[in-house]
């Protein structure tokens, strides 16, 4: 089975300090917790993986997933990570309108660098806007006008809550299929969706 090479997720943050432990690392002992509490978010340096096996249809696809920096300062490295991706979820806070900027730049690297790479974009932080739509800084249809213009997929998530989430990874995986099976049957090479649950393993991105 022919395997694309990266899809990634490109957070789309402003830059933050850096953190000197990796996200989800424990912050150590009871007695540091009031200074843990003071410190800022922990920001992605460099990238993290893990592997995301999915049904579509009666195939498993096996998605790799590179969650990769975000911010300013580690632009080059994170380009390292996308090179080759088949698709990349350009994530934004939907409670900051800057943060939305920056996916536009994400966006425009991908598009001059990667020609067979899917967009989707993803608003995350969609809680804060159930809680209180005055939170929205990003606007619905202006994104999904600028969506259609890039020919990309738009979804509002929730990391908190999940909500859409599991629907955009699905999404990301039936794509990637049909458009295997596509160059299947326009360049009869490569790809071989005949076999089934015989994972084919390219890498991507997690939210
Ligand atoms: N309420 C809410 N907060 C979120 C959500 N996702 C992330 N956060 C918070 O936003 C902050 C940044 O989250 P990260 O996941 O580190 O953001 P990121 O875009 O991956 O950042 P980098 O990887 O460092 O570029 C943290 O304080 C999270 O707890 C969400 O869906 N809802």
């Amino acid at each position: 089975m022919a395997c694309g090479a990266p899809l990634r997720r490109l957070p789309a943050r402003p830059a933050r300090l850096p953190a000197t432990l990796p996200s989800g690392a424990c912050r150590g002992p009871d007695r540091a917790t009031s200074r843990a509490q003071a410190l800022p978010p922990l920001q992605t340096i460099g990238a993290a993986f893990v592997a995301k096996v999915m049904s579509v249809g009666d195939r498993t696809v096996t998605l790799g997933i590179w969650d990769t920096a975000g911010s300013e300062r580690y632009e080059a490295l994170s380009r390292m990570y996308y090179r080759g991706a088949k698709a990349a979820i350009v994530c934004y806070d939907l409670t900051d309108s800057s943060s939305f900027e920056r996916a536009k730049f994400w966006v425009k690297e991908l598009r001059s660098l990667e020609e067979g790479c899917q967009i989707y974009l993803c608003g995350t932080k969609s809680d804060l806007l159930e809680e209180d739509r005055r939170r929205r800084r990003v606007d619905f249809h202006d994104v999904q006008d600028y969506a259609d213009n890039i020919k990309a997929q738009l979804f509002e998530t929730s990391s908190k809550t999940g909500q859409c989430v599991d629907e955009l990874f699905q999404k990301v995986a039936e794509d990637y299929v049909s458009v295997a099976a596509f160059q299947v049957m326009t360049e009869d090479k490569g790809v071989d969706l005949g076999q089934k649950a015989n994972p084919y393993f390219y890498s991507c991105c997690h939210h």
